[in-house]
C-alpha cells in the first residue's frame, strides 16, 4: 500500500534522469506523515539465549523463548512531535550511487530510509568522530569514495542490535505492532585493511533506521545501483536551532 501510494505521489518527478533528488521541509505530505506514524509504532523482538550461572560455573545453557522488545528509535527521539519534518526522495538509475557520508549535524538523531524499486547494497563504514561531512546532497550520480582513514573499531552491533536486524518489511500488513525481526550476524560484516565495514542489502520495502551510534559514527553510502531504478525516501528532523536559514551575504 505504501509503495503504491508513494509511487503515484512522485509520478513525473524523475522522468528526466537529470532530476534525481526532491526535498521537502516542514509539513510533510499526509502519506509521508502516516509513514512516520507507522515508524513510531514499530518495534522488533530480539530473541535471547539464557546462561544460568551456578557459583562460578555456567551449568545450564538454554535458548529461551522470551524476547526483548526494542523500539526502533530511542525514547527521546520517539517523544519528538512531529517525528520527521524533512524528506528527501532520491532516484537512482543504474550506475548511480551516493557518496559515503554521515548525515549533516543539522539533522537530529533518528533517521529513517525506506527503499523502493530495485535492491542495492549499502556500505557502512565506521568513522569517528562523527563529523559534519559533505552530506548526502552531493548526490550527483556515481559515488566517489569512502571517507579517508576511518578509525578501526570492532563491533558490528548498533544500539545492541546487529545492523542486519534493523530492517522491517513495510509491505507487511502487520507493520504497526506485532512485527518481528531476526538477528542475523551474517549480514556481510567484513574487515578489510583495518577498516570496519558492513554491507547491507536493501530490498524493496525495507526500512533502515539510523540512530545513535549508527547515525553518528558510521558513514553510509551506495557505490552504485546495478539492477534498475531505485527510489529511496529519507525522513529526518531538522534540529530546532537549525531551522532559520541564513543568507551568507547578510
Ligand atoms: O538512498 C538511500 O538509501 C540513502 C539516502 C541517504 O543516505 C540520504 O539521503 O542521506
Ligand atoms: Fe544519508
Amino acid at each position: 500500500m505504501v509503495e503504491t501510494n508513494q509511487r503515484s505521489a512522485w509520478r513525473g518527478w524523475f522522468d528526466n534522469p537529470v532530476n534525481n533528488q526532491a526535498m521537502r521541509f516542514g509539513n510533510l505530505q499526509s502519506w509521508a506523515s502516516e509513514l512516520g506514524t507507522n515508524i513510531r509504532n514499530l518495534y522488533v523482538y530480539v530473541h535471547g539465549v539464557c546462561v544460568q550461572i551456578c557459583g562460578s560455573l555456567a551449568v545450564c545453557l538454554s535458548v529461551c523463548d522470551w524476547s526483548l522488545r526494542h523500539n526502533l528509535l530511542p525514547d527521546v527521539v520517539l517523544e519528538r512531535i512531529p517525528l520527521f519534518d524533512q524528506m528527501i526522495v532520491n532516484s537512482y538509475q543504474i550506475g548511480d550511487g551516493i557518496k559515503a557520508h554521515v548525515d549533516l549535524a543539522r539533522f537530529a538523531d533518528g533517521i529513517a530510509v525506506v527503499s523502493l524499486g530495485c535492491p542495492c547494497d549499502m556500505q557502512f563504514t565506521r568513522t569517528l568522530p562523527a563529523t559534519e561531512s559533505d552530506g548526502p546532497h552531493t548526490h550527483t550520480g556515481r559515488a566517489e569514495g569512502q571517507p579517508s582513514d576511518p578509525p578501526r573499531l570492532h563491533s558490528h552491533r548498533v544500539n545492541g542490535v546487529p545492523l542486519g536486524s534493523v530492517r522491517q518489511s513495510l509491505s507487511d500488513k502487520q507493520m504497526s505492532t506485532d512485527t518481528t525481526a531476526s538477528i542475523d550476524d551474517s549480514t556481510g560484516a567484513c574487515t578489510s585493511s583495518g577498516t570496519e565495514s558492513v554491507v547491507m542489502r536493501l530490498c524493496p520495502g525495507d526500512l533502515l533506521i539510523l540512530s545513535e551510534d549508527a547515525r553518528y559514527t558510521w558513514a553510509h553510502g551506495i557505490d552504485r545501483v546495478t539492477e534498475g531504478h531505485r527510489i529511496s525516501l529519507t525522513l529526518r528532523s531538522v534540529k530546532t536551532d537549525s531551522r532559520t536559514l541564513t543568507c551568507p551575504s547578510e
